[in-house]
């Protein structure tokens, strides 16, 4: 669908290059026969046709943008090997507006008014979405088709509504949080023991290693490093495992098997997505350009397949007790173990009934379930890793955060729940929004394609059929137009008081586009935000956290020379916006907070 709309341009301009380029290549060969003439004049011709058209005829030749993005989309490979795709795209937001020209067919749109009609309808139709080959079969995610959106979404709404995720916090918490804890006192503990044993030493690959400085920074306890980006992205998976699968994967607990296929398969999908957005055509020819990349997408997607059949075999295989030849039964028959309610199996069930609506084959289910894995755990795990490095830059904020969850819940052996913490603690919820407004994990742009007959931008300019819109959801949460000091990081910007005094921290919310919004909003969100809550809630309450001092070159009078704010480590950009050298900068010291608990 959203290749015929576009076609007409595209014809054309192919035509009009075409034709452009023969003509000077057989002007050339005319003038000598010689081959780098002809060539010359064929590329000549080329450019000099394809600048014309884009330039002077093409219909959003109105519309500003700069010169090498309109001509070669491709330039964006540059920036996004660099990891800073997204700043090069708001630097040119900054210089032509709201409304950018960023490739011969793509237009940029910061202003909300735009981007909220977009994102409202199913008329304008997902673009450029990678990893739709690699994953064998269209799911929520990859598919441009709204009926299959439409269907599928409804399937799993009742697994993310804010009373399904109120009923499962017990378990979010159990898989995530206390079992994050737990790994970090173990890290103290072999710390403490490493020390009273007179080792002193520490292993620099192991996610809980300190050197003998860190450790004496600490005064007032025992510290140790950890690993954060590693270690939330195991607990990510373990929250889904237990919500999707039936239970925790076991990996904060060095469920190595799972850990390596299913960490690596989420990697590979975000390194092969970023290669798909930049060279085109590059699903075509990836299994013979990155075999062992793939293999280790297929190897996950394998995973999953034997997840389900487990299920599957659980749940349908009935092993009734031994009768006698009377047909009577020897022992007391037993109920059979309940069906688990989740993502897994609402899917397992849609499948089996063969149901027309869903039209799930095996090749769907297993990309739809894969989906939930991969959507589910960069994006959160991501998230948390900023915020961490973020407060430890900015320790003003980090000591605010801090008191208010500290004096809010004194009491250290109850854990903090979403459901009850929310309302009680708004600071802590503007750091997240703050800290996913800076660093957005969905740092790219969506795409939406423009159907006939068209669309009027806010601004009375006019974008026909065939435009692919983007939308830059890390140019929109640097708008200066909404953000002040948008390289600042300022929770305070969320907060506002309401007539008793109180803080809400509903102001600014309505210009985020962290989630995305309107149809195609992540089904998610709730999930994810009382993940990221309950996590930073409990750990920044029960530990003190700071940057390991060999880690000289970031830091709070670090300054970034271009923001003039603290310096932030280095991100890739995938589908999601990761911590790029997590093995270099993923590291932070942590002791337990040892003020006396009430
Ligand atoms: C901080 C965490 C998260 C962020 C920032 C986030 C962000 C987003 C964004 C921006 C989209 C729109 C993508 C697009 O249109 O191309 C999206 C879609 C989606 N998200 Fe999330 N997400 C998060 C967590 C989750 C979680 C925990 C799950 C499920 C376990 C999830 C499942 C999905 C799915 C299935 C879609 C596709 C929806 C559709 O196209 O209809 N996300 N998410």
């Amino acid at each position: 669908m959203s290749n015929a709309t576009i076609a007409p341009i595209r014809f054309f301009e192919t035509c009009i290059s075409t034709v452009t380029a023969a003509c000077f290549g057989m002007f050339s060969s005319l003038q000598s026969n010689s081959i780098v003439i002809v060539t010359t004049g064929i590329v000549g011709g080329y450019l000099a046709s394809r600048i014309v058209y884009l330039f002077y005829f093409s219909p959003l030749s109105n519309i500003k943008g700069p010169f090498i993005s309109i001509m070669f989309p491709i330039s964006l490979l540059y920036h996004l090997s660099k990891g800073k795709a997204q700043e090069y795209q708001l630097k040119q937001h900054q210089k032509y507006g709201q409304v950018l020209r960023a490739g011969p067919y793509h237009v940029s749109l910061t202003n909300p008014e735009d981007w909220k009609r977009l994102l409202a309808s199913h008329r304008y139709v997902k673009g450029m979405t990678p990893l739709i080959k690699i994953f064998g079969a269209p799911n929520i995610f990859t598919t441009d088709d709204p009926e299959i959106n439409k269907a599928r979404r409804r399937l799993i709404k009742p697994a993310f509504t804010t009373t399904h995720i109120a009923a499962m916090e017990q378990s979010i918490l159990e898989a995530g949080p206390i079992a994050l804890k737990r790994k970090i006192d173990q890290a103290i503990e072999d710390h403490e023991n490493s020390f009273v044993f007179g080792s002193g030493s520490s292993n620099s690959n192991s996610s809980s290693s300190s050197s003998s400085r860190d450790k004496k920074e600490n005064k007032n306890g025992t510290a140790a490093k950890i690993n954060h980006v590693d270690d939330f992205q195991y607990m990510a998976l373990d929250v889904i495992g237990e919500l999707a699968f039936g239970g925790s994967f076991g990996m904060l607990n060095g469920g190595q098997q799972s850990n390596t296929v299913v960490l690596d398969g989420v990697h590979s999908m975000n390194l092969i997505s970023m290669l798909e957005v930049m060279i085109p055509y590059f699903d075509k020819f990836e299994r013979l350009v990155i075999p062992s990349m793939v293999k280790k997408v297929d190897d996950f997607l394998e995973f999953t397949r034997q997840v389900i059949y487990k299920r599957i075999e659980e749940t349908t295989t009935n092993t009734p007790a031994k009768s006698t030849k009377e047909g009577k039964s020897t022992s007391p028959q037993l109920p059979p173990p309940p069906v688990p309610q989740d993502i897994l199996q609402v899917f397992i069930e849609a499948y089996q009934q063969g149901s027309a609506i869903y039209g799930l084959k095996e090749a769907d289910l297993v990309s739809e379930i894969c989906t939930q894995m991969f959507a589910g755990t960069d994006t959160s795990s991501t998230t948390l890793s900023w915020t961490l490095f973020l407060l430890m830059v900015y320790p003003e904020t980090y000591k605010k955060v801090c008191e208010e969850i500290r004096t809010t819940y004194p009491d250290r052996s109850k854990p903090i729940t979403y459901t009850e913490g929310l309302s009680k603690l708004p600071y802590l919820e503007a750091v997240i929004y703050e800290s996913m407004r800076i660093q957005p994990t969905s740092a790219n742009s969506l795409t939406r394609i423009i159907p006939e007959p068209g669309f009027e931008l806010s601004n009375g300019q006019f974008l026909p059929a065939g435009t692919e819109c983007l939308i830059p959801i890390y140019s929109i949460h640097h708008d200066e137009q909404f953000w002040k000091d948008h390289h600042k990081f300022l929770p305070d910007r969320f907060l506002v008081s309401d007539k008793n005094g109180a803080e809400d921290v509903s102001a600014n919310k309505k210009n985020l586009m962290i989630f995305s919004s309107g149809i195609r909003v992540c089904p998610g969100r709730n999930l994810a935000m009382c993940k990221i809550f309950m996590t930073l809630a409990n750990i920044l309450r029960d530990y003190d956290f700071w940057l390991p001092e060999d880690m000289v070159e970031f830091g709070p009078d670090v300054i970034d020379d271009e923001t003039g704010e603290p310096k932030i480590i280095p991100g890739f950009l995938g589908i999601t916006y990761t911590p790029r050298y997590s093995e270099r900068d993923g590291w932070i010291c942590v002791k337990h907070n040892v003020a006396p608990s009430q």
